[in-house]
């Protein structure tokens, strides 16, 4: 499942991140590519140490956790902290497949990498290209949104981040494993969240409404792994 989720970040937090990474030390991006994803990789990345990276990192997922769309559509596990990258004079990323796992830098931990998910932190009329492409089996979708969406997608996408050719494009990059590994399950999942919801909006209670919430959390007893 493809899903654009609108202003996970503030305008004021879009502000805010803008700011601080002028003033980053940013450094090539092939730092975390893989052999196949660095031969197509050109652009710029804040290092994994970096102390602005980690603190703008922690604001999006504080903002993520309390957005009820990407907690539904995600089912988040685990989440990799986010990454940062720029793209400028012409820079690009061509078509590549996410690793599979991802080990969270100065720790053990490793992450089966389940959704990608981009963070725009630059309005689109900042700069030209850029557009991110993916290709799965629901067919080729290019995605470029406006500074603080995000879009979530299935990290078994191929996909590439077309030339900039003109201005800045100033993004979050990273991945979560899902605690329900299939793609096919979670999007049950989430399409009877919201059906679920909206009926609640509607009708407020009822008993078949309880009967509903108890299916989804029993459909998610059954497929969930923490
Ligand atoms: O810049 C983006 O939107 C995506 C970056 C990407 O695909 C990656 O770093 O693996
Ligand atoms: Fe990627």
């Amino acid at each position: 499942m493809l899903l654009k989720i609108p202003q996970v970040l503030t305008k004021e937090q879009v502000k805010q991140a803008k700011e601080q990474l002028q003033k980053a030390d940013w450094t090539d991006g092939n730092i975390t590519a893989g052999y196949q994803s660095s031969q197509t990789k050109n652009n710029l990345q804040l290092p994994n140490d970096s102390l602005i990276g980690r603190q703008l990192g922690d604001m999006i997922l504080s903002a993520l956790a309390q957005n009820n769309l990407f907690m539904s559509a995600a089912l988040p596990g685990k989440i990799f902290p986010p990454l940062f990258n720029c793209y400028q004079g012409g820079q690009s990323f061509g078509t590549h497949i996410d690793n599979a796992i991802r080990q969270v830098p100065g720790t053990p931990v490793k992450i089966r990498t389940d959704l990608s998910m981009t963070l725009f932190i630059s309005e689109p009329d900042e700069y030209e290209g850029g557009e991110l492409v993916m290709e799965d089996t629901y067919g080729t979708q290019r995605v470029k949104l406006a500074a603080g969406d995000l879009v979530l997608y299935p990290a078994t996408s191929l996909h590439r981040v077309t030339p900039v050719t003109k201005g800045r494009r100033l993004a979050s990059f990273f991945w979560l494993q899902s605690m329900v590994a299939s793609d096919e399950k979670r999007s049950i999942l989430f399409d009877m969240d919201m059906a679920i919801q909206s009926l609640r909006n509607k009708v407020q209670d009822s008993p078949e409404i309880v009967q509903l919430t108890g299916v989804y959390h029993n459909l998610l007893r059954q497929w969930a792994q923490t």
